[in-house]
């Protein structure tokens, strides 16, 4: 298994930013950019997922899905992954958790965008994925209100570190996160499925 698996290195602090990818747009590759530059990140790792647990429409076959993100992002510090069809996971806490034990001394970072941030109680062990691994949450549009507001949001509010300090936010001990605002790229998967899908 482990040459189906990205390469890091003890010390390295990769992003993982899990999604359905169907399609991968401009948005993504907009978020993992910035997330590289505002928390110091050394890689970012797109987890293409089996499926997400919580949406009942299944996504495209995922060799679709990596060829057209691997089209998306072109970037030396960027590797478009299906390690959870490998691992056997598709919960991201059981994704992290063996992530952790894959990688000793690698600091991993969960990524995602302010619409997950919203639901993020209903995943699957939440608090556990707090508890794991510092999380990095990148504005959308429309959904920065509803983030700030959100459950977690509201039940992490001491654990919050200002966007000042975004860039030491892989360094803490989790419980941590950080909300950032920046310019936004208001791309949907959604949009482009109901454009005519993938052209
Ligand atoms: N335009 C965007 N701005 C900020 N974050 C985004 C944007 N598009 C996607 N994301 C984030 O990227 C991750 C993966 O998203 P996903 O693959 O579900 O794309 P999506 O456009 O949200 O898809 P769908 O419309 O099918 O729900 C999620 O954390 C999501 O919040
Ligand atoms: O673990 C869960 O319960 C869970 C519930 C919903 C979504 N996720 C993960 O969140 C990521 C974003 O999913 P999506 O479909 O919004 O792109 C993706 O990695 C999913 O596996 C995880």
């Amino acid at each position: 298994m482990r040459n189906t698996l990205p390469y890091a290195r003890a010390g390295q602090t990769i992003g993982l930013l899990g999604g359905s990818f169907d399609p991968a747009h401009a948005g993504h590759a907009h978020i993992t950019r910035e997330a590289l530059k505002r928390f110091g990140l050394d890689r970012v790792w797109w987890l293409v997922s089996p499926g997400n647990p919580l949406k009942s429409r299944g996504p495209a076959a995922m060799a679709q899905r990596l060829q057209r993100a691997r089209q998306v992002i072109n970037h030396p510090r960027v590797t478009v992954t299906d390690l959870e069809c490998h691992i056997g996971t598709r919960y991201t806490a059981e994704t992290l958790s063996r992530l952790q034990r894959l990688y000793p001394g690698v600091r991993f970072v969960w990524l995602m965008g302010a619409d997950n941030l919203v639901q993020f109680h209903r995943w699957q062990n939440w608090q556990q994925i707090m508890a794991d691994v510092p999380v990095g949450v990148l504005a959308r549009p429309g959904d920065r209100l509803a983030a700030r507001c959100s459950k977690a949001a509201r039940m992490h509010r001491q654990q919050k570190l200002s966007p000042r300090h975004s860039q030491a936010l892989p360094q803490g001990r989790p419980p941590r996160w950080c909300f950032v605002n920046m310019p936004m790229v208001a791309q949907s998967s959604t949009q482009i499925r109901a454009g005519g899908g993938w052209g």
